[in-house]
């Protein structure tokens, strides 16, 4: 593996639990600053289970119980003290159906930074949101829209928007539940492009079906099955010489 990897997210000895369902049993994982990092593995793994416990989305679940300790940037996510909101500044979220605000373009991305006091409504929030939506390459098709609905967008564009949402509130972590899941093949290759583009200032997490896309996508892979990780590495290691079987046979597609 390479040398001169920062670490962003430390998990160490993660459980959790659904009520008395346990649906991780002790994951331990090191997430890369400035990688894309892809979780796969066939359905009720964990997959998203685990990406929820990466900003606390699982807190919202009645009866779900985390142990174990996750470390960004070495302080405890789970802290009593810590402030679930802040946090999801830092770690943002997108979802797998485009979820836009029924608010305009504009407000969609101004939100956040105003409820936050980052800045001033005027210049400056037209700037910021002016860079967001750069930044999620979708400036060029909203600019002259700004003030008319975010749901009236194509999905695609929608999820570029969430997408810009996100950036918006300078998140260092982007979190991804199959962002392309509801997508055509052109917005799906955009957000794909979009994502290569946003690991140079972010570190990306990206829950996939498509054994293609993280193979795409992604620097390293992790491999789930049952509430375990089976094995993590660099993504041209996990694709072309997986050292353990079960990642073998799912990547080979002789099951899942
Ligand atoms: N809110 C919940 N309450 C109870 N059980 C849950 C809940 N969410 C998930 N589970 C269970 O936890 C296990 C892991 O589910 P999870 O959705 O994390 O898997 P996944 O790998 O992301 O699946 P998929 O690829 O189908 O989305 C499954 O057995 C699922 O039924």
């Amino acid at each position: 593996m390479s040398t001169n990897l920062e670490t962003k997210i430390s998990i160490r000895d993660l459980k959790l639990w659904y009520g008395s369902y346990e649906a991780l049993h002790g994951i331990d994982l090191d997430i890369y600053s400035g990688k894309v990092t892809a979780f796969i593995g066939p359905s009720g793994c964990g997959k998203s289970t685990f990406l929820r416990t990466l900003n606390r989305m699982n807190d919202r679940i009645q009866g779900c119980k985390v142990e174990g300790k996750i470390l960004l940037e070495g302080n405890d996510i789970y802290a009593p003290q810590v402030d679930v909101v802040q946090l999801r500044t830092h770690v943002g979220m997108v979802f797998q159906k485009p979820n836009p605000f029924p608010k305009s373009i504009y407000e969609n991305v101004a939100y956040a930074p105003r409820i936050h006091g980052m800045v001033q409504d005027g210049p400056e929030m037209d700037e910021l949101v002016e860079t967001a939506l750069k930044k999620a390459s979708i400036w060029n098709e909203v600019k002259d829209k700004l003030h008319q609905p975010g749901t009236a967008l194509s999905g695609g564009q929608q999820q570029r928007l969430c997408i810009a949402r996100t950036i918006a509130v300078q998140p260092d972590v982007i979190l991804m539940d199959e962002p392309c899941s509801a997508l055509d093949p052109i917005a799906t290759a955009k957000i794909e492009e979009l994502m290569d583009e946003l690991k140079q200032e972010y570190t990306i997490v990206i829950v996939t079906h498509n054994m293609q896309q993280a193979a795409r996508v992604s620097d390293y892979t992790a491999y789930f099955y049952l509430g375990d990780l089976i094995e993590f590495g660099e993504t041209q290691q996990i694709f072309t010489a997986p050292s353990n079987k079960k990642t073998e046979d799912y990547i080979t597609g002789r099951f899942g």
